[in-house]
């Protein structure tokens, strides 16, 4: 998890009266406050400025009521929240002892009944005047390839001269302002700020992330996508959604005329099938070929790989298609790549236009942090963000056709979380690589050992039931730093490691206390380190 501060908000803002904050979410104020001012919308009291309203609603820890103080105190003047939060606070003002004359805080107070999670999305989106209505929105949504497909959406977009803003798990982007993401999706109220900040920066296109989490949450509430994507989806996020029909039930809700006008869906997995079945928008339909799907209404087609990157052909069964090139390494980042040009052209650009703005970019290879990024060639270290199940078999999978040593993989799983992917991506581990290094990934408030020992368990019982002839060396170490170097160090020139789990943070976070580690610096560091070494033994 990435620990960044603050949020982007607009640097002008038109203030709004609590009275007309009311109105918007179908609430209640004392009229002695109806024309109090203020200037800003915020759920989290961390990001609390002087002037805002403090959005205090039920969590699945807490309630906000509970934070109302430390918001009033950085300055917020009013408070929106439910009945229960309204208890908290009179009952918290009068535990201070709050003097008798002095006046309770202004409070707007949502109608009985209501569904609390809809305030700060519906009182953001007031506030700043519906700033995405200014916006061509695209969303993509999917367990895996959100980060790499809104990234390619940016350079594609960037390509065709529109000005993007990013939203998404590695930054938020709006003009030169970048922040690092503390999330994948912001929370509603950060989210409208962050769309104002694109409009008063000149954006004129949005390619956002959205996780499941988020639309459970009702983050994304306050904005309707122009186009949305699938990618795909399998195992993750149990501990949050129970199950993958109730997984797949979150996703699919980005695909209702609530939330889009217009969906592009990869069909190459069950779920993309059944959400093409179900949607309620217009929907077209990708096919990329993996696992022997159905055709959809755009397949891509005469993938060549060459030592300039991989070229492919994304045709719709019309006659349209394009021919483009990218350099990302690995099948799934077709598909990423496919579904952004499939997005783009669905939102109403034709193919000829995205065709010759792509020939004058040199193709479709953006750079994206810590996703595939190579960070040494003798031996080869990829960094990657392959947290769960599917990822981690495919980023192997992509390695080892150009894996001319061993294939050495080092990765933890996180803690706190899904419990029953540790096992599973043991057993992948050991399928996929020649050495395993299980070390710790964000372990939270949990016993890193105790990770460590359920992950080792299913790749030890993968190695012990591993064909004759297939040797795999399962390795336990931690820290992770020294896991990485460790890995490194006894790695050969013709080896690949591929460093897995953590991409682009630059945080490890360990019972509450977040210790800087950046997963590239640690395998930069080793590989000069063996360089030395190397070169010390040979002038020996
Ligand atoms: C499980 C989950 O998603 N929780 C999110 C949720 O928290 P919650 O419902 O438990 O809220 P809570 O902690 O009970 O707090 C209740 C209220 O008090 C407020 N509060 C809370 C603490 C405080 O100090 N001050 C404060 O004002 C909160 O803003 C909230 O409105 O709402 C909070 C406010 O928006 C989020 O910060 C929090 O994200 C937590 C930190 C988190 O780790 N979320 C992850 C799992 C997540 O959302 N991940 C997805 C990506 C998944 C993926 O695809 O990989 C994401 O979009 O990032
Ligand atoms: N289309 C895809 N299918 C399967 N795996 C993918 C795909 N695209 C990327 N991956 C793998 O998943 C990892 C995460 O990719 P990416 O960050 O683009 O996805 P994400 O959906 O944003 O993930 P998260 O929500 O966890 O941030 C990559 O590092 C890569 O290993």
């Amino acid at each position: 998890m990435t620990s960044a501060p603050g949020s982007l908000r607009p640097a002008s803002v038109q203030p709004r009266t609590l009275g007309d904050l009311a109105v918007a979410v179908s609430g209640s104020v004392d009229p002695a406050d109806r024309d109090l001012l203020v200037t800003g919308v915020v759920l989290g009291s961390v990001d609390a400025q002087p002037g805002d309203l403090f959005v205090a609603v039920p969590g699945a820890r807490s309630h906000g009521a509970r934070y109302a103080q430390a918001a009033l105190d950085a300055g917020a003047v009013a408070v929106l929240t439910d009945e229960a939060g309204l208890d908290l606070l009179r009952a918290e003002q009068t535990a201070v002892g709050e003097p008798s004359h002095q006046r309770p805080v202004p409070v707007v107070l949502l109608p009985t009944g209501s569904d609390p999670q809809r305030a700060a999305g519906a009182a953001a989106a007031f506030f700043y005047d519906h700033p995405s209505t200014a916006l061509t929105s695209f969303g993509v949504t999917g367990t895996n390839g959100k980060t790499t497909t809104t990234y390619l959406l940016d350079h594609l977009l960037t390509a065709l001269g529109r000005t993007v803003g990013l939203v998404g798990t590695v930054e938020t982007r709006s003009g030169s302002r970048v922040l690092p993401s503390r999330l994948t999706t912001p929370d509603a109220a950060s989210l409208q700020a962050v769309l104002a900040t694109m409009r008063e920066d000149g954006v004129d296109v949005l390619a956002m992330e959205v996780s499941s989490h988020s639309i459970s949450q009702r983050r994304v509430d306050g904005l309707h996508f122009d186009v949305v994507g699938f990618t795909n989806l399998s195992q993750d996020h149990l501990d949050f959604h129970g199950d993958l029909d109730r997984y797949f039930a979150a996703k699919a809700e980005l695909f209702t005329a609530e939330r889009a006008r217009r969906g592009v869906v990869v069909l190459d997995d069950e779920w993309g099938q059944r959400l093409a079945a179900t949607a309620d928008i217009p929907v077209v339909t990708l096919s990329v070929g993996r696992r022997g799907t159905p055709v959809g209404d755009w397949s891509v087609r005469d993938v060549q790989e060459g030592p300039a990157g991989t070229t492919f052909t994304v045709a719709h069964s019309d006659g349209r298609s394009m021919r483009v090139r990218t350099t990302l390494p690995g099948s799934f980042n077709i598909a990423n790549a496919a579904l952004a040009l499939v997005m783009v052209v669905e939102s109403g650009v034709d193919v000829g236009t995205v065709t010759a703005a792509l020939e004058a970019a040199g193709g479709m290879s953006p750079a994206v942090p810590g996703r595939m990024e190579q960070v040494a060639d003798r031996p080869r270290v990829v960094v990657d963000f392959a947290h769960n199940p599917d990822a981690l078999a495919l980023a192997l999978e992509a390695l080892r056709p150009t894996t001319a040593g061993r294939l050495v993989v080092v990765f933890g799983a996180t803690g706190e979380r899904d419990t029953t992917k540790r096992p599973v991506m043991g057993r992948i581990a050991v399928e996929g690589a020649d050495v395993v290094v299980v070390t710790d990934d964000d372990p939270h408030a949990e016993e890193p050992a105790g990770i460590r020992t359920q992950v080792l368990d299913g790749a030890r019982e993968a190695a012990a039931a591993a064909l004759p002839g297939r040797d795999v060396d399962v390795l336990e170490a931690a820290p992770r730093a020294l896991a990485i170097r460790a890995a490194v160090l006894a790695a050969d020139d013709e080896d690949t490691v591929l460093v897995a789990g953590r991409g682009h943070e630059v945080w490890q976070e360990i019972d509450g206390v977040d210790h800087p580690l950046d997963d590239r610096v640690e395998a930069r560091a080793a590989v000069a380190d063996r360089a030395q070494r190397t070169t010390k033994e040979h002038s020996e």
